[in-house]
């Protein structure tokens, strides 16, 4: 009984093999598929953690999650040069801005994530069983994005709550993924918190994903991802009349360190 069982599981994993070696779209398909079982799964012990250890909704939750996330990239083969670290350590509440390419992004995330950190995510997140409960338990401050101000309402909220709690905010400011290997114009918001708080805004970046995963031609293997953490901009002194400025600073700066990063050619008045 048991040997017709290990017989049939060693068949599956030979055909899903040779599937996965003779077509790409299997392959990204069973890859994509995996991730977020792993995501489903890891985030329903998880939560059990979070429940027995804080018992409830709280940013100390991050370090447990950030745990159970950053094994992922072994099952990947996904491999990270980190650069910058020691910009994280101002002292109390900050803005962090970085670039957003796909849901892997949760394992660049919870590599370099720093304690006392929530993300701002789309509303929509919480409906993915226990992923979304994971973000909850987590302290994720989830914004609709249908609704600019009852965004804005919440975002200004942040702004009060991040200087009262100490935390900081991971915002994606392109509000969207976005796997060309550019940068999508940025949205306003994390910036008018930052100004609003009189807290520094720190920029991330990742390299561009397009060499080893890219949804459109279905590829997905393994490969390294450059992060690098930029010094911190000071926004002490700056006022509402100041955002379209600094939000231009932050995006040309991150815009010239991604292509530095993915080995392209700096372009920087060229939008192709
Ligand atoms: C254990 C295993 C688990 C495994 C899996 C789980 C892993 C980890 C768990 C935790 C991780 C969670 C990670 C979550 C990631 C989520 C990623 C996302 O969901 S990204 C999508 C959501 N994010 C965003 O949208 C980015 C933030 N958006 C903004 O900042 C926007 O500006 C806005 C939403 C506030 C409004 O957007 P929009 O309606 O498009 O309008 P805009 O053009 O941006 O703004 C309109 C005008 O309003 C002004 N404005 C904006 N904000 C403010 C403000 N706070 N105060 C005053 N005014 C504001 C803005 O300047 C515009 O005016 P203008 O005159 O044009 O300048
Ligand atoms: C009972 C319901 C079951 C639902 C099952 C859903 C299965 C999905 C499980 C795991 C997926 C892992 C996702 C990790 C977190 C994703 C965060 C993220 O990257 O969200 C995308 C969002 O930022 C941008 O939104 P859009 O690009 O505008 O879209």
């Amino acid at each position: 009984m048991e040997l017709g069982w290990l017989l049939w599981g060693t068949a599956v994993l030979l055909l899903l093999h040779v599937l996965m070696e003779l077509s790409p779209t299997v392959n990204f398909a069973l890859r994509i598929s995996f991730y977020c079982l792993l995501c489903l799964v890891s985030s329903s012990l998880a939560a059990v953690a979070c429940l027995l250890v804080n018992g409830g909704r709280t940013v100390k939750n991050m370090r447990i999650i950030r745990a159970f996330v950053r094994p992922f990239k072994y099952f990947f083969g996904v491999r990270f040069e980190v650069k910058g670290l020691e910009n994280f350590k101002v002292e109390g509440p900050a803005i962090i801005v970085s670039n957003h390419q796909s849901i892997l992004d949760m394992m660049g995330l919870m590599e370099i994530l720093p304690d006392n950190c929530v993300q701002v995510g789309k509303k929509e997140l919480t409906y993915m069983g226990s992923v979304g409960l994971i973000m909850y338990l987590g302290g994720v401050i989830f914004i609709n994005r249908k609704s600019t101000s009852s965004a804005k309402m919440v975002m200004s909220e942040v702004a009060k709550t991040m200087v009262a709690e100490n935390v900081k905010v991971w915002v994606y400011p392109e509000g969207t993924r976005n796997c060309t290997g550019d940068l999508l114009p940025f949205k306003k918001g994390a910036f008018h918190i930052a100004i609003q708080a009189q807290v520094p805004v720190i920029p991330v970046v990742y390299s561009s994903f397009t060499t080893f995963y890219n949804p459109k031609t279905k590829l997905f293997t393994s490969g390294k991802i450059k992060v690098e953490v930029l010094p911190p901009i000071e926004t002490k002194g700056l006022t509402s009349d100041d955002v379209t400025d600094l939000t231009d600073r932050c995006f040309s700066t991150m815009r010239e360190t991604l292509f530095r990063l993915s080995g392209r050619p700096s372009q920087a008045k060229d939008s192709s």
